[in-house]
């Protein structure tokens, strides 16, 4: 059945729960039981996790995994992550573990700006708007004093502001343009209110500027937002070794491995098919980590994205090259993140996770969230020209299957071992639970 409510938002946690089972589910007890499984038996730290967002009727798990051995820049790291997918955690400990060996993850933060803009219209003449931008930037900047100057005092703030043209784009349409560092904090918030209040004196003033004629004082604010696009945001990370210490795997020379590998590469940055499944990779990383940080994984999948196509063409994130017998992998990639602010001094497992990480700076976290992406690229491209990627995947998703059909621990321990040395597909693992079980009844 489909229905709709007014005044949801209103009823108590207990009643939208009833509303919800009594619509929606065949079996109100079962579906409410549910439910109520995953509530935290400590009432304050669930009461937490239900003022997180609104209309909270239960929790939502993610696992929580460590990917140990990270040599970053000389310090070792274990990785928390947060994912569903099988594998990935794996991934990220095999190739961690692999590049300890050969002297770990260079990284540096390239950039940190942030952008946020004032979308406003206005028809008039573009030397007056010019004029009164001149006139007014510094107000602008003051006005918004009150929110800026505890950013000021720890050495951030608004960098600057432009006056953007994009007449050519929508008749009328110009931009407020502005650029912020925000130290710590992703930022969102502080550059929000910052634009709000840049919006308000922007358009009030106009009303008092003489240089304007009357319809020209009509400036009309269409919004106020900052940008996820943050290619100013940058940071690096990158592996090196001679091509002769790829040779972990006997059935593949390192020379032929590290052509290969430059070859998976390449295609991932001329083929977008073949880019947006190597990025998703990446991915795999990025996100796990954004999430046990409890970072903000929408933006820095939307900026990130849109970094991969800034050339007019989606393409890889990450590079690699082979010069004087020296193989390196590397990626620059934006990254807005904060270790204040948000649900970072909230959740108790973000807090746990950032202590983990020794208490990160931002930049420090955006070095570690790109490592754990061009980690994850290495294992899926080390897998995917090597092995194929569904030996690997498979051995870790087994354990799903196993739970999807029920098994005993017993069956557990009997099938696992028995596809140490065959093939995992959900046929084949299907299969065997059946043969076993037929075995066992017979
Ligand atoms: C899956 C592995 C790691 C197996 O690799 P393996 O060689 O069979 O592993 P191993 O049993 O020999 O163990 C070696 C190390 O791997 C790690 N490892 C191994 N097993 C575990 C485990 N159970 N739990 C935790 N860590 C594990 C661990 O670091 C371990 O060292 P140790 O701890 O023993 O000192 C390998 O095959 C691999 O890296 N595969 C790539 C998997 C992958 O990329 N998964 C992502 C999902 S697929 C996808 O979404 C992206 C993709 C592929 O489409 C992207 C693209 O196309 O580019
Ligand atoms: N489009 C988007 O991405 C949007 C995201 N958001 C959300 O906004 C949240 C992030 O906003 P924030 O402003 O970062 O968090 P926040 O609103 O919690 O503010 C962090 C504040 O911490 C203070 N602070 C203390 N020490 C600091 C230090 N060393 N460096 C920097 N600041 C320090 C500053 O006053 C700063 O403004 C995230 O939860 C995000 O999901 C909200 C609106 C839009």
């Amino acid at each position: 059945m489909c229905a709709s409510i007014s005044g949801f938002s209103k009823l108590s946690k207990s009643k939208k729960i009833d509303w919800i089972v009594e619509t929606y589910f065949s079996n109100t007890e079962d579906a409410k039981r549910i439910l109520k499984q995953y509530w935290n038996t400590n009432d304050k730290l669930q009461q937490l996790h239900d003022e997180f967002i609104e209309n909270t009727i239960t929790n939502y798990y993610l696992p929580l995994g460590v990917a140990p051995n990270f040599l970053i820049n000389g310090k070792i790291y274990t990785i928390p992550m947060a994912i569903e997918e099988s594998s990935v955690v794996a991934a990220a400990s095999k190739a961690a573990k692999f590049w300890m060996d050969r002297g770990g993850f260079k990284t540096k933060v390239i950039s940190t700006t942030k952008i946020g803009q004032v979308h406003f219209m206005y028809y008039g003449n573009i030397e007056n708007l010019k004029n009164y931008f001149n006139h007014i930037k510094s107000r602008l900047i003051d006005d918004a004093k009150p929110i800026t100057k505890n950013m000021e005092k720890r050495g951030g703030g608004i960098v600057d502001i432009e006056l953007r043209n994009k007449t050519q784009d929508i008749k009328g349409y110009y931009q407020l343009h502005a650029s912020f560092e925000t130290l710590d904090a992703m930022g969102a918030n502080f550059i929000n209110s910052c634009l709000e209040q840049f919006a308000k004196t922007f358009k009030n003033e106009a009303l008092n500027f003489e240089g304007f004629s009357e319809q020209e004082k009509n400036i009309q604010v269409v919004m106020s937002i900052l940008s996820n696009y943050v290619p100013d945001c940058l940071v690096h990370a990158e592996v090196s070794c001679k091509v002769e210490d790829l040779n972990e795997d006997k059935n593949i020379s390192a020379e032929e491995f590290a052509t290969k590998f430059v070859q998976a590469v390449n295609i991932a940055e001329v083929e977008p098919y073949r880019a947006v499944t190597h990025n998703k990779g990446i991915m795999n990383g990025i996100d796990a980590v954004v999430l046990a940080t409890g970072n903000d994984f929408r933006a820095v999948e939307a900026g990130v994205h849109a970094y991969a196509s800034r050339n007019g063409k989606y393409s890889s994130l990450s590079h690699t090259k082979i010069e004087d017998g020296i193989f390196t992998f590397w990626m620059e990639i934006p990254l807005a993140l904060g270790t204040i602010g948000g649900l970072t001094g909230l959740h108790p497992l973000v807090k746990l996770s950032l202590e983990l990480l020794h208490h990160p700076t931002a930049k420090e976290l955006m070095q570690i969230v790109a490592v754990a992406g061009l980690a994850q690229n290495f294992a899926a491209l080390r897998s995917l020209t090597t092995t194929g990627i569904q030996e690997g995947h498979m051995k870790m998703h087994l354990m799903n299957i196993l739970n999807q059909f029920g098994a005993t621990e017993t069956e557990k321990a009997t099938l696992t071992d028995h596809f140490k040395t065959n093939l995992v597909t959900h046929t084949a693992v299907v299969e065997a639970i059946k043969d076993l079980r037929f075995k066992k009844n017979d």
